[in-house]
C-alpha cells in the first residue's frame, strides 16, 4: 500500500470535538440541539446506523429522540409524526431512516419535513438550494466526502472528478458539491458503456454504487484520490466498499477505507447540520 489513508474516524473525532464545544456554548444559552430519528420496520442494517447516530448525539452533547415503529405503520401516521416534530421546538433536526417500507411514499415523507429541520439535506428545497448555490443543508455523505478531500489538502478546483452513481442522496449531490468547488465533473451510472475509460482520466474518483469491486486498480490513474462510499458485505459477511482496496491503494495517492471512512463522516456531518439548525433557531 502506497496511498495515504484518509481516516474517517480520526477526522470525525476532530470535527465532533468542535461540535461538542459549540453544543455546550448553545446549552449555556438554554438551547440543546435536538435530533429526532424515525425508524420504521426492523431492517437490521438500519438499526445499526440509527443506533450509531443516536450514540454520536449522546457523546457530543446533542439531545436525540429515537422513534421506532413497526413496518405496518401507515403513511398517514408517519406524516403526522413528522408534522408533530416540525412543530416541536426541542427538535432542530429530523431524520427519517431510509429505506422505508414499500407502502410508504418516501418522497412524500421527505417533502413533509420542514426544510429548516431537513438535516439529511434530502428535501427538494435543500437539493434546489445546493443546485443554485443558496444556503441550505448539504446531504451528509457527500458533505463528509468534501471534508475528507479538504483534510488531505486536495482542492478540487481545476481537477477532473468522476462520480460513479447518480442517486439523489449520494451521487448527484456529490457531483454538485465538486462542481461548486470548481472541479470538472463526470457522472457515471449503470448505463455508462465504458466506466474505466472515464475513471482512468480522473484526479478524484468517488464510488457510490453499492457493488463490490466496481473500481479496480487498472481503472485508476496513478496518484488519483479515491473516495469509497459503498457499503457492502463480502462472502465472509465482512463490511467492504465499492473499491478493490488492496489493488487500488497501490495506485492511488490517497484512499478512504471501509469501514472507518465515509460512514463515520456521514454521521459527523449529521451532527454538524443539526448543530447549525439549532444555532439558527437560537438566533431567530
Ligand atoms: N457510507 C455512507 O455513509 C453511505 C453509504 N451508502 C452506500 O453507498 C452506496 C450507494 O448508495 P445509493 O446512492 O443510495 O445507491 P443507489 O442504489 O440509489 O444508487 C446506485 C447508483 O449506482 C449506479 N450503478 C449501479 N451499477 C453500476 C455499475 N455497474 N456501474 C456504474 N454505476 C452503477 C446506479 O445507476 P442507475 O442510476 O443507472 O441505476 C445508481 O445511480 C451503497 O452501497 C450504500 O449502502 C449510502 C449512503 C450513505
Ligand atoms: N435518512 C437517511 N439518512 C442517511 O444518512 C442514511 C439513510 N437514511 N439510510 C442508510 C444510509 C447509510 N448510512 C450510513 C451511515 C453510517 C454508516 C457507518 O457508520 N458505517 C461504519 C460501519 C458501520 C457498521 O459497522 O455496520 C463505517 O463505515 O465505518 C454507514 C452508512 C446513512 N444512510
Ligand atoms: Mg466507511
Amino acid at each position: 500500500m502506497t496511498a495515504q489513508l484518509i481516516d474517517g474516524n480520526a477526522l470525525s473525532k476532530q470535527i465532533r470535538a468542535d461540535v461538542a464545544r459549540r453544543a455546550a456554548a448553545l446549552g449555556a444559552r438554554g438551547v440543546t440541539p435536538g435530533l429526532a430519528v424515525i425508524l420504521v420496520g426492523d431492517n437490521p442494517a438500519s438499526q445499526v446506523y440509527v443506533r450509531n447516530k443516536v450514540k454520536a448525539c449522546q457523546d457530543n452533547g446533542l439531545h436525540s429522540v429515537l422513534e421506532q415503529y413497526p413496518a405496518t405503520l401507515s403513511e398517514a401516521d408517519l406524516l403526522a409524526r413528522v408534522q408533530a416534530l416540525n412543530n416541536d421546538p426541542a427538535i432542530h433536526g429530523i431524520l427519517v431512516q431510509l429505506p422505508l417500507p414499500a407502502h410508504i411514499d418516501a418522497h412524500k415523507v421527505i417533502e413533509t419535513i420542514s426544510p429548516l429541520k431537513d438535516v439529511d439535506g434530502f428535501h427538494v428545497a435543500s437539493a434546489g438550494a445546493l443546485m443554485v448555490g443558496q444556503p441550505g443543508f448539504k446531504p451528509c455523505t457527500p458533505y463528509g466526502c468534501m471534508k475528507m478531500l479538504e483534510s488531505i489538502g486536495c482542492n478540487p478546483k481545476g481537477k477532473h472528478a468522476v462520480v460513479i452513481g447518480r442517486s439523489n442522496i449520494v451521487g448527484k449531490p456529490m457531483a454538485m458539491l465538486l462542481l461548486q468547488a470548481s472541479a470538472t465533473v463526470t457522472i457515471c451510472h449503470s448505463a455508462t458503456p465504458d466506466l474505466a475509460h472515464h475513471t482512468r482520466q480522473a484526479d478524484i474518483v468517488v464510488a457510490a454504487v453499492g457493488k463490490r469491486n466496481v473500481l479496480t486498480a487498472d481503472m485508476v490513474k496513478p496518484g488519483a484520490v479515491v473516495i469509497d462510499v459503498g457499503m457492502n458485505r463480502n462472502d465472509e459477511g465482512k463490511l467492504c466498499g465499492d473499491v478493490d482496496f488492496d489493488g487500488v491503494s497501490k495506485v492511488a495517492s490517497a484512499i478512504t477505507p471501509v469501514p472507518g471512512g465515509v460512514g463515520p463522516m456521514t454521521i459527523t456531518m449529521l451532527l454538524v447540520n443539526t448543530l447549525e439548525a439549532a444555532e439558527r433557531a437560537a438566533q431567530a
